[in-house]
């Protein structure tokens, strides 16, 4: 397991800036601030009420972006593609010279952040996802061109507080957005269709809601606990002539196979879309 950012002792000390604590940014923040670092964090936000809210919740200190940015070893940036450039900007007007930089951003490659930070600054790409706010979230790091192996590793043992991560070469950072960055919402997706479905077969939605979270938590559970390939797994609950080979074959006759993978193409696809200004 990767040393967490509490056991690191590169972590000792250093300021974070978090510049865009919505969804994303506060998912990533709740795992720093769960390891007791709150001090060290400043965050800033366009929305007021936004900022105020996240710095008040977790006990960090709140800051225009050139406030949070000076004195800061690291920058997390986790606005919307869309706002980057301008964020950009504003950041390298400010930045320390020997300043980490962090980007969640969906799309946006290193060499897009290079190019619009001072030259020779080092990024580090990620695709983080949502249940880091939880603390089980899904990583995965690229480094850019500046960025030394240290620096990549302090990045890794950073997000390692919500969650496990993992380096993938950075060709394969749309895949993973496909993956586990988008990945939570199709589970919801899911989960909100059996439970539509067991009201319609006359269940509370409430009872109905419950079967189904505790179905998923255990079925994800087995999954990471056994190692077992998920072929193996469903064919242990499908019985011959069953009730589970009668919905499976329902599933398969609606193409629920192919729908998935032609919607995880279009969100990789998506994501290099964004790259290239498309956003
Ligand atoms: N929501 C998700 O599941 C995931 C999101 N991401 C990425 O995380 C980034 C943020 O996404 P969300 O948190 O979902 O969006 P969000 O809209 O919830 O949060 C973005 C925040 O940035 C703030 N903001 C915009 N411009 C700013 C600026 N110049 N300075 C400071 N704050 C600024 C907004 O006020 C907002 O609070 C995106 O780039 C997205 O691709 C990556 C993985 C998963
Ligand atoms: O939907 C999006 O663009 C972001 C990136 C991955 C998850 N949410």
């Amino acid at each position: 397991m990767p040393e967490t950012a509490e056991q690191s002792s590169e972590f000792v000390g250093k300021r974070i800036a978090f510049l865009g604590v919505g969804m994303m940014g506060e998912a990533l923040l709740a795992g720093l601030v769960r390891e007791g670092r709150p001090a060290q964090i400043v965050v800033s936000d366009h929305s007021s009420d936004r900022q105020a809210e996240v710095a008040e919740k977790y006990g960090v200190q709140a800051g225009s972006v050139a406030e949070a940015v000076a004195g800061a070893s690291r920058v997390i940036l986790a606005v919307k593609p869309k706002d980057m450039s301008a964020l950009l900007d504003e950041v390298g007007a400010h930045l320390e010279s020997d300043a980490l930089v962090i980007s969640v951003a969906a799309g946006l490659t290193t060499a897009y952040l290079e190019e619009h930070l001072p030259a020779g600054t080092p990024v580090v790409r990620v695709m983080p996802n949502t249940p880091a706010l939880v603390g089980e979230g899904m990583s995965a790091v690229s480094a850019g061109t500046h960025c030394e192996e240290s620096q990549l590793a302090e990045a890794q043992a950073l997000l390692s507080s919500s969650g496990k991560v993992i380096a993938v070469p950075e060709s394969q950072l749309d895949a993973v957005t496909a993956i586990s960055g988008s990945g939570p919402a199709y589970v919801f997706y899911v989960v909100e269709a059996m439970v539509e479905a067991g009201v319609l077969l006359g269940i509370t939605r409430a009872t109905a809601t419950e079967l189904v979270v505790q179905t998923l938590y255990g079925a994800a559970t087995m999954l990471k606990e056994t190692g077992d390939h998920p072929t193996l797994l469903r064919e242990r609950v499908s019985s011959p002539g069953g009730t589970t080979v009668a919905a499976l074959r329902q599933l398969d006759d609606h193409k629920v196979r192919a729908a998935f993978v032609t919607a995880m193409e279009a969100a990789a696809r998506r994501s290099a879309e964004l790259a290239s200004g498309q956003g």
